[in-house]
């Protein structure tokens, strides 16, 4: 009898976990690897897996393909790795049970990290190998990632007619990373032809039961679970699970309630909760229907009143103002609130407030916004950069913007931790400044990263940044393409230093859809000069600036005035050509871009007296 046949009137205990197994042993190189190096002790985790219970056995060979293999330098023995894998667990299973190759899932929500070429590549190896041996059938297991489960499913139910499992892994509570409802992600998979379907990894029995309380039995396929000992809790840098094989016991009849044929364990399961599991569903006759517990409805979402145009509405119909006046890198923040207060009253449309520039910490920009809302009415726009905040922070960090009411946001890659004060820091990089930017509008929408109602829609305007000073303006404008496709509503740039650059960037970028505001920040001195133009990439002012600020080096006053008097030549153009601009204050010095809004406002007065 074969496994699909057995399935069809019992419920088959498959076995626990390998890897934590290993692991609590000490073990702490690659797992799989020890098929050919210490192969009795996968061996003897086999036997006891089935002499606890389980007739349904996976091979050692979770991560045995290419990519992860070669973290420990073993990529060149992926055959051997599963040919010998699935000849231990044929040899410890004998006649009675089944083999399954066991396959693990790549990636994670980072789909960047490896391609699905490179996935193909790896999986069609793996499974050769597999299926050379004879496997009884195939387990995927712990695929976060719903595209790259459909693509191997596809190739695998391509090659082979053996019997094959699907097990996905959740990050919220029901949904695959991806938004995919699990119920809609277990129907796909069984129209690609999988034979059993289910979850494993990542949740205990008491969420995946919850869970499977929402999918119902299907009609081509079996369903499976695979749960997780418990949540593991972090001890001495290791993950470590409870372990009560006697809640196992109790849990493995509801699973059998919810229609599961197929029972095993993942991280943290040890032979006894196997053991235990098994117990329970002795002679256990399976479910032929069951009551799905309705999903709740979908929430009806409010969204947030406007009560003033976003910057990227202001700016597409008028001449409009935003300076940028860091928040300080050390404790006080009187300096700043003064700049802030003489900003504000020279009348700008917002100030934008970096998050930890250049790679060095300041005071929490989202701290600075909040004492400017306490304390002024000046709009913050707030800098939020993807190298300090994994996944979790950034989605936490968004719904306090929304909650404290700021709603215009610069969203950024943001530069590398190698560049600043403390370049062994991490630079966490989950996400792209692209991701972000769909991050954002998905919270727009409502939704969170993997597509769980927020409770509510927030208003962001989202702003991306602009690098003209780059060898190849042509690509910097693609990328600006692919940031308006993503969901950005307007851009900001990088200081500009010349009326031809200003006259080049207005040429690329004028069939772009969204509105820029073009970066100007005042020159200070000759060797704030020779700065930017020696150590700062992409940036190159002119011979005839620098000969300018070279000229009056050793008179400081005179240096700051012709600093202005450049921006303010480079605004005049900019003015004609752009209706954003963007101040850049250097060094806190903000009496400089005060003197440049002032400029900028008077022209606006000038240019309404002329239409009246
Ligand atoms: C207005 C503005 C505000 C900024 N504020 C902050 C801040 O608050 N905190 C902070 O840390 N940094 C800040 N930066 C710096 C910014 O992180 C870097 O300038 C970055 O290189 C460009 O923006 P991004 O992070 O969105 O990168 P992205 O546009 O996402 O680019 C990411 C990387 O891709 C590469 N790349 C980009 N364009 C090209 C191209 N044309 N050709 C080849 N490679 C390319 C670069 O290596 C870049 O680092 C700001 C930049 C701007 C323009
Ligand atoms: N079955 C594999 C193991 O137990 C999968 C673990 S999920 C990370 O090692
Ligand atoms: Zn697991």
């Amino acid at each position: 009898m074969g496994l699909l046949e057995d399935l069809q009137s019992k419920v088959l205990i498959g076995d626990g976990a390998m890897g934590t197994l290993l692991h609590a042993h000490g073990i702490d190189n690659c797992f799989e690897e020890l098929n050919i190096t210490k192969p009795e002790d996968i061996f003897n985790i086999h036997k006891a897996y089935q002499k606890a219970g389980a007739s349904v056995i996976q091979t050692n060979t979770y991560g045995a393909n290419f990519p992860k293999l070669k973290r420990y330098g073993a990529e060149e023995k992926v055959k051997d790795i599963n040919i010998e894998g699935v000849r231990l667990a044929k040899k410890a299973v004998g006649d009675s049970g089944y083999v399954l190759g066991t396959i693990g899932g790549i990636r994670s929500f980072q789909k960047s990290i490896i391609s699905l070429e490179e996935i193909k590549r790896s999986f069609r190896e793996q499974l050769f190998w597999l299926l050379s041996e004879d496997v009884d059938g195939l387990l995927f297991e712990t695929f976060y990632d719903l595209e790259e489960l459909k693509t191997v499913l596809e190739i695998a139910r391509r090659e082979t007619d053996k019997p094959i499992v699907t097990n996905v892994s959740l990050h919220e509570k029901g949904v695959l990373q991806d938004g995919t409802p699990i119920v809609k992600a277990l129907k796909i998979l069984e129209e690609l032809g999988a034979d059993v379907v289910g979850t494993n990894c990542r949740q205990g029995p008491y969420h995946m039961l919850e869970i499977l309380e929402e999918v119902p039995l299907l009609d081509k396929s079996f369903l499976s679970a695979y749960p997780n000992a418990s949540l593991p809790q972090y001890v001495d840098g290791r993950l470590i699970y409870e372990t009560d094989p006697d809640y196992f016991y109790k849990t493995a009849l509801a699973f059998k309630d919810q229609g599961v044929r197929l029972l095993g364990g993942c991280c943290g399961t040890t032979p006894s909760h196997i053991e235990a599991m098994a117990k329970a569903l002795t002679n256990a006759v399976p479910i032929t229907g069951k009551t799905v517990k309705e999903a709740p409805p979908i929430e009806v979402l409010s969204q947030e009143i406007q009560t003033q145009p976003h910057l990227h509405e202001i700016v597409q119909e008028n001449h409009s103002i935003i300076v940028e006046l860091d928040p300080p890198k050390k404790l006080g923040v009187d300096k700043f609130l003064k700049g802030a207060h003489a900003l504000q009253a020279a009348g700008i449309d917002a100030l934008t407030l970096a998050d930890n520039s250049l790679a060095s910490p300041r005071i929490s920009n989202l701290a600075m916004a909040s004492l400017l809302k306490d304390q002024l009415k000046t709009r913050p726009l707030i800098h939020l950069t993807c190298r300090d905040r994994n996944l979790i922070g950034l989605q936490s960090h968004l719904m306090g913007m929304h909650t404290l009411g700021f709603n215009q946001i610069l969203a950024l890659t943001g530069d590398p931790s190698k560049i600043g004060d403390f370049p062994g820091a991490t630079s966490v990089y989950d996400l792209s400044s692209f991701d972000l930017i769909r991050l954002i509008k998905q919270f727009n929408e409502g939704v969170s990263f993997s597509g769980k109602p927020l409770g509510q829609k927030t208003n962001f305007s989202i702003a991306g940044a602009f690098n003209p000073n780059v060898r190849h303006l042509d690509r910097a404008v693609q990328r600006l393409e692919k940031k308006v496709d993503c969901g950005a509503d307007y851009f900001i740039s990088q200081p500009i230093y010349s009326i031809e650059q200003l006259e080049d960037v207005y040429k690329a970028t004028k069939s772009l859809k969204a509105p820029i505001y073009i970066g100007i920040m005042p020159l200070t001195g000759a060797k704030n000069a020779r700065f930017l133009h020696h150590e700062v990439p992409g940036i190159k002012l002119s011979e005839n600036i620098l000969t300018r600020m070279e000229r009056i080096e050793h008179d400081k006053e005179q240096s700051a005035k012709e600093g202005i008097l450049l921006a303010k030549e480079l605004i005049d153009r900019a003015y004609e050509l752009f209706n954003g601009l963007y101040l850049i204050t250097p060094f806190m010095r903000y009496e400089l871009t005060v003197e440049l809004a002032n400029y900028i406002k008077a022209k606006e007065l000038v240019s309404i007296e002329r239409k009246i």
